[in-house]
C-alpha cells in the first residue's frame, strides 16, 4: 500500500495549504454532460485557485476523467461554463488552451526521442530551436532526467517514462494542470517517492494542478484540498483533515478510511439510537432531526474492560486481519450490526477471533451524516 493507511499528522499538515488570499483560476459553473443514459457530469460547480493542488476522489464511473476530459477540451459540456482566469474556454480547441493534461498511459510517441517527446508540444506553438532545447533541458532537469533527451521512450523504465511525460506537460509552463491517475502504473515504492516530487514540482512551478486518482490516502497525502465526487456530482471538497474527520456523506464516510456508518435515529433527546449495535450512542453535537446515519472511524474506538458507559458496546470478534502497523478486527454487536475496528501495535496482540470484547469511543467521534 502506497501511503499509510491513516493519514499521519505531517502529510495533513502538508495538505494543510494555507494560502490567505485565493485568486480564482478556475471556475466550473454548473457543469453537466450526459452519455446517452448517463449523467457524466451532473451541475457542477467548483473553484480552483491559482498554485493549489487539487485530487479528485471518486469511485469507478463517478466522473473524474470526464471532468478532466471537459476542461481541457477532450469532450464538450453539455452545458455549464469553464472559465480559466475569467477567460470562457468553450470557443477554444484543447492545443489553444493555456493548461495541459497528463494521461495515465502517459501517451509518449515511441518514435521520438525523449527530447522531441517533451519540445512536440513547443514545436507545434513555433517556439525556435535554440529556446526550445534549452526549455527542454530545463523540463528534464526539473524531473530528475538530465541526459536522458537523446534516448527513446521505449528504453525507459515505467517511472522514468512517467517522468517524460511529466516534463512534456510542463514545458509549456501551463497554470494548470490535469493529471489523470499520473501514479496509476507505478509501483507502490515508486508510487510513493513520486507523490512527493509531484508536489514539489507543483510548488516550484507555482501551477494548480487537478489529480484524478482511486487512491485515497494519494488524495489526502498530496491535496491541498479533496474534491469527492460520486455520481458525477460534487459532494464534498474540502481539506484533506476536514474531509476526513467531517465526512459529509456515508460514501465519503466509508470512501475515505473506511469509517462505521451506524444507521439509526435520533431519540429526541440528544440521542441517535442505534439497533444494530443494540445502544443509544451520545454524539457530542446535536444531531438533526432527519439524522439517519453517524460515522465512526475504526481507529477512534477502543478497547474497554467493560461497556458499562455511554457509547460503548459488547461485540463478538468475527475475524482478524494483519495489515503491518496495525490489524483491523471485524466485531459483530448484539444488534447485528459488523463494526470495523483498528487494533494498534502498540497496544499488544489482537483479541482472537470468537473472543467477546468491550470497546468505546469518545462522543466527539461520532459525526452524523446529511445523507
Ligand atoms: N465516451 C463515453 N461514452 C459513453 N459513456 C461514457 C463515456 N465516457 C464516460 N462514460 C460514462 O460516464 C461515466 C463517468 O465516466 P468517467 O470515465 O468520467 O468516470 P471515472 O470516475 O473517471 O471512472 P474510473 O475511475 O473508472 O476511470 C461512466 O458511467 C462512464 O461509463
Amino acid at each position: 500500500m502506497p501511503w499509510r493507511r491513516r493519514p499521519s499528522g505531517r502529510a495533513a499538515a502538508a495538505g494543510a495549504g494555507s494560502r490567505p488570499v485565493a485568486e480564482v483560476l478556475l471556475s466550473l459553473q454548473g457543469l453537466s454532460k450526459r452519455f446517452g443514459a448517463t449523467l457524466a457530469l451532473d451541475h457542477l460547480d467548483l473553484a480552483v485557485a491559482a498554485g493549489e493542488f487539487l485530487t479528485l476522489l471518486g469511485g469507478s464511473g463517478s466522473g473524474k476523467s470526464t471532468l478532466l476530459r471537459v476542461i481541457a477540451g477532450f469532450e464538450a459540456a453539455d452545458s455549464g461554463k469553464i472559465l480559466l482566469e475569467g477567460r470562457d474556454l468553450a470557443p477554444l480547441p484543447p492545443h489553444a488552451r493555456p493548461l495541459n493534461m497528463m494521461f495515465q498511459s502517459y501517451a509518449l510517441f515511441p518514435h521520438l526521442s525523449v527530447a522531441d517527446n517533451v519540445s512536440y508540444g513547443l514545436k507545434r506553438d513555433g517556439v525556435a530551436k535554440p529556446e526550445r532545447a534549452r526549455r527542454v533541458e530545463q523540463a528534464l532537469a526539473m524531473v530528475g532526467l538530465e541526459g536522458f533527451g537523446g534516448r527513446s521512450p521505449q528504453k525507459l523504465s515505467g517511472g522514468q517514462r512517467q517522468r517524460v511525460a511529466l516534463a512534456r506537460a510542463l514545458v509549456k509552463r501551463p497554470r494548470l494542470l490535469l493529471l489523470d491517475e499520473p501514479l496509476g502504473a507505478l509501483d507502490a515504492n515508486l508510487r510513493e517517492r513520486t507523490g512527493f516530487e509531484l508536489r514539489a514540482l507543483q510548488r516550484e512551478t507555482g501551477a494548480a494542478f487537478i489529480m484524478v486518482t482511486h487512491d485515497q490516502q494519494e488524495a489526502l497525502a498530496l491535496a491541498d484540498r479533496v474534491a469527492v465526487l460520486e455520481g458525477g456530482r460534487l459532494v464534498q471538497l474540502g481539506p484533506p483533515r476536514a474531509v476526513y474527520d467531517q465526512p459529509a456523506t456515508r460514501f465519503v464516510a466509508g470512501f475515505l478510511g473506511g469509517a462505521n456508518v451506524l444507521e439509526g435515529m435520533p431519540d429526541g433527546q440528544g440521542g441517535f439510537d442505534c439497533p444494530g449495535l443494540g445502544v443509544t450512542l451520545r454524539p457530542a453535537v446535536a444531531i438533526p432531526a432527519d439524522c439517519r446515519a453517524c460515522a465512526l472511524r475504526p481507529e477512534r474506538i477502543a478497547h474497554l474492560a467493560h461497556a458499562d458507559r455511554p457509547n460503548s458496546f459488547d461485540g463478538i470478534v468475527e475475524d482478524v486481519a494483519f495489515r503491518g502497523d496495525d490489524s483491523l478486527l471485524l466485531v459483530r454487536a448484539s444488534g447485528g450490526a459488523l463494526l470495523r475496528v483498528g487494533h494498534a501495535e502498540e497496544d499488544g496482540p489482537p483479541p482472537e477471533r470468537g473472543s467477546r470484547i468491550a470497546l468505546g469511543w469518545e462522543a466527539a467521534a461520532l459525526v452524523p451524516l446529511h445523507s
